[in-house]
């Protein structure tokens, strides 16, 4: 194999097509059950391996300090594994450049995903050779949504969101995408005293059959009208749900026609994209293209 040494990827959004809270562990954290696509609407990241140990990300995303960025911390973490396993190897660095174009604190998960895109990058422009398990696992340390990135396939999610049933087959419609102008903290919305965290237990063969619904929405309507407008608004088209805790809402359409119809009736007022649902993440199509 040719060491390379630089790569550029997306890091997808996701959507939650259903959310179920079924439990708070002791921890606090809850027990979800959700079924995770990716979107064909991503941000891009270019990766240039670094002989020093150095690390940069630009641009900086404002009010998200380099540090804290999921991007620098996937990148340390793996440093950090990197001289546990090469101990008398020169520590590489790398310059990372962002294209941010998905709303930050929308429920897409753009945030885990660029976390996700580091990790696989990295991995190779290191020449670490960590399986996909153990760089799923050094992702779930950063966000419960960075795993799913991780594999790179459309999942059932249960546990906080980590232990990963494929979905090959599930229908990739089109989707309507509203962000609404609210950025939801997702922490807020787990505390909440409203939130229903007693939905029982389903089998994926029912949540295929019937879908679901998102425990997260009624809450976040209410403390966000801007979300419920939003809903109301989207679903004069299409069955509307909201994705993660929000903000952004969605609802399928059979064609791309279909969706850029309805897009069109709600762009007037609202903030929205167009984007096909797929099963494997794009950044998956193209680090493991076949030669
Ligand atoms: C709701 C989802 O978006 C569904 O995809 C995710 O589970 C959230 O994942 P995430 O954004 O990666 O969230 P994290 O950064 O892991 O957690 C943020 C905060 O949300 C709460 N949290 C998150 C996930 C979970 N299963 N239970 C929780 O209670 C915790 O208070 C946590 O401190
Ligand atoms: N690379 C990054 N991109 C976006 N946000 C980041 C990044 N690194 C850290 N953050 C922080 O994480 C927060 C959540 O960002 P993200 O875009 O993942 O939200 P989200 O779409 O609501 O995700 P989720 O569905 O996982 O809750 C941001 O508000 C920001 O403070």
């Amino acid at each position: 194999m040719t060491d390379c040494t630089s790569l550029r990827l997306p890091a997808p959004a996701k959507l939650n097509l259903m959310l179920h809270i079924t439990g708070r562990r002791a921890d606090g954290y809850h027990n979800l059950q959700t079924i995770f696509q990716f979107l064909e609407m991503s941000d891009e990241l270019e990766f240039q391996r670094r002989n020093d140990s150095e690390l940069t990300l630009t641009p900086e995303i404002p009010g998200v300090p380099t540090e804290s960025n999921l991007i620098i911390r996937a990148a340390r973490l793996l440093q950090a594994r990197f001289q546990q396993q090469f101990p008398d190897a020169q520590l590489p660095g790398a310059d990372i450049q962002l294209d941010k174009r998905l709303p930050m604190g929308g429920g897409l998960g753009g945030g885990s995903s660029d976390a996700a895109t580091t990790l696989l990058a990295l991995n190779k422009l290191w020449n670490i050779g960590l399986s996909l398990d153990e760089l799923a696992a050094m992702g779930l340390q950063l966000g419960a949504d960075v795993p799913v990135f991780v594999r790179g396939e459309a999942a059932f999610a249960e546990g906080v969101g980590e232990q990963l049933t494929p979905l090959p087959e599930l229908p990739e419609p089109w989707f309507v995408v509203i962000c609404p102008a609210a950025h939801v903290e997702t922490a807020r919305i787990f505390k909440h005293e409203q939130l229903t965290r007693n939905t029982p237990v389903i089998s994926i063969r029912t949540a295929l059959e019937h879908g679901g619904k998102n425990d997260c929405q009624p809450v976040v309507s209410m403390l966000y009208p801007e979300v419920a407008k939003a809903l109301t608004d989207l679903q004069r088209f299409s069955h509307a749900r909201m994705t993660g805790t929000g903000a952004c809402v969605f609802a399928s359409f059979n064609s791309e026609a279909e969706a850029i119809s309805a897009f069109e009736q709600v762009s007037a007022e609202h903030s929205a994209f167009v984007a096909k649902g797929v099963n494997r993440s794009p950044t998956h199509r193209l680090l493991f293209r076949p030669s």
